[in-house]
């Protein structure tokens, strides 16, 4: 069975193969950290933004990429690679060459249809790449295109507009653009061995070779990575896309401690006089203990035992804000900012009001956030259960924290 044959009998021949060039240097865009398909924009570099959306387009199957022979480290560093999927040829000196040289890898795959896209355009989206697909006929590309926009100047050698230039009926080309595979390849065979170069896009070799380019709608959004300027505003675009899913955690905590004979309880880092104290291996803070669970939660820390284990001798008698001010340390050494906390005391006495200022102003403190960040919430349990009898206090807090980065897709 041929490479071909096994491709139809698993259906793989459906599956539209992908060419990314990137073994240009980037000479125009001029960095100095390597050529602009490893650049960083958003939270990975370009390349591996282009591969993720034709690696998820639910059409496409192998992807052959053309990089440069000193690249292999970038690439590795750039993307981590799904072998089976996605292969890795040598490009050359020019884009056509490595056009040439990715489709010659894909001889063995012998797919019916391919797209040739550039991996400096990270801005391709499903669509896109969609209805290039349904243009591709058995004898016919398919280029995305743009009307040109601007009016057109021809310059003169000495710098002044020699002429203007009808728009009417130009488009600028984009990638991908698609082809029925071996058409494509045998042109671009044919013009390697006539030793023609100078192609710059593939639908320019198909026309020469006679196959007819059928254009479809090109994307605004699908910019080609040319200047520093274009990386930078691609790094600003993803940046405030990343805005808008930000990384806003929230955590719940819950704590309860029994009376026993005492004189004062202490809650929200405040001593009220009162005719029981709250019993516990510190000093039983119910509000703040509740509030250092809701903050850990936040961060996926463990719980309060995790931290200070009742069984460890230094804790007896703590004050409890060491509590909340370490978790509130461990949230803000991973990124986080904590953005509000809010705790519902549950006593039938005694009365909070009185004392809720004192306790936003210690939680304020504590956590370093103005006191209109903090709510500070007191219920009695209508006289049911362990609360309604006395016999103890319960509290519930919730804090939200908001970390660097965005929500995981
Ligand atoms: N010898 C080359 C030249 C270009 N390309 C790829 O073709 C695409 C479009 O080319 P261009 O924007 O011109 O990239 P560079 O050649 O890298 O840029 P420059 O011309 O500024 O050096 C890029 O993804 C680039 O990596 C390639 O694979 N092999
Ligand atoms: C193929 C292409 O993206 C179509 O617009 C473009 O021609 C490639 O860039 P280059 O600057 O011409 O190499």
């Amino acid at each position: 069975m041929t490479d071909a044959s096994e491709n139809h009998a698993s259906g793989a021949g459906d599956k539209v193969a992908v060419v990314i060039v990137a073994a240009g240097r980037g000479a125009r865009a001029g960095q100095e950290n390597g050529p602009k398909q490893y650049q960083g924009i958003g939270s990975q570099a370009v390349i591996a933004h282009t591969l993720e959306i034709f690696l998820a387009h639910p059409r496409t199957g192998k992807v052959v990429v053309a990089i440069h022979a000193d690249d292999h480290d970038l690439f590795q560093q750039a993307v981590g690679v799904n072998a089976e999927r996605v292969s890795v040829v040598i490009g050359g000196a020019t884009r056509q060459a490595s056009v040439r040289l990715g489709l010659l890898a894909l001889r063995s795959h012998a797919p019916m249809r391919v797209l040739i896209h550039d991996a400096v355009r990270p801005f391709v989206d499903a669509d896109l790449i969609e209805r290039t697909i349904a243009a591709i006929g058995e004898r016919e590309g398919a280029l995305p295109a743009l009307p040109v926009a601007d009016t057109l100047k021809r310059e003169s050698a000495t710098g002044v507009v020699e002429e203007t230039v009808s728009r009417s009926g130009l488009h600028a080309a984009q990638t991908p653009q698609g082809f029925p595979f071996w058409p494509i390849l045998a042109a671009h065979e044919k013009a390697h061995q006539l030793g023609k170069g100078d192609f710059t896009d593939d639908a320019a070799i198909a026309e020469w070779a006679h196959i007819p380019v059928k254009i479809v709608p090109g994307s605004p959004d699908n910019v080609k990575l040319t200047w520093a300027r274009d990386i930078a505003m691609a790094h600003h675009r993803l940046s405030s896309e990343r805005a808008r899913f930000p990384d806003i955690r929230t955590g719940n905590g819950y704590d309860v401690h029994a009376f026993e004979p005492g004189d004062h309880v202490t809650l929200c880092g405040v001593a009220i006089p009162h005719g029981k104290k709250l019993s516990g291996h510190s000093d039983a803070d119910v509000g703040l203990h509740a509030l250092t669970d809701a903050l850990l939660a936040t961060c996926g820390a463990g719980d309060i035992g995790t931290h200070f284990p009742p069984s460890d001798p230094q804790w007896k008698g703590a004050a409890s804000r060491i509590f909340v001010e370490h978790a509130a340390k461990l949230v803000r050494a991973r990124g986080g900012r904590i953005a509000n906390a809010d705790i519902t005391l549950i006593c039938e006495a005694p009365r909070v009001g009185p004392h809720r200022e004192a306790m936003t102003a210690a939680l304020s403190q504590m956590l370093g956030i103005s006191a209109d960040r903090i709510s500070i919430k007191a219920t009695t349990n209508e006289k049911l259960g362990f609360v309604g009898r006395e016999e103890g206090i319960a509290a519930i807090a919730t804090a939200s924290v908001v970390f660097p980065g965005e929500v995981p897709e």
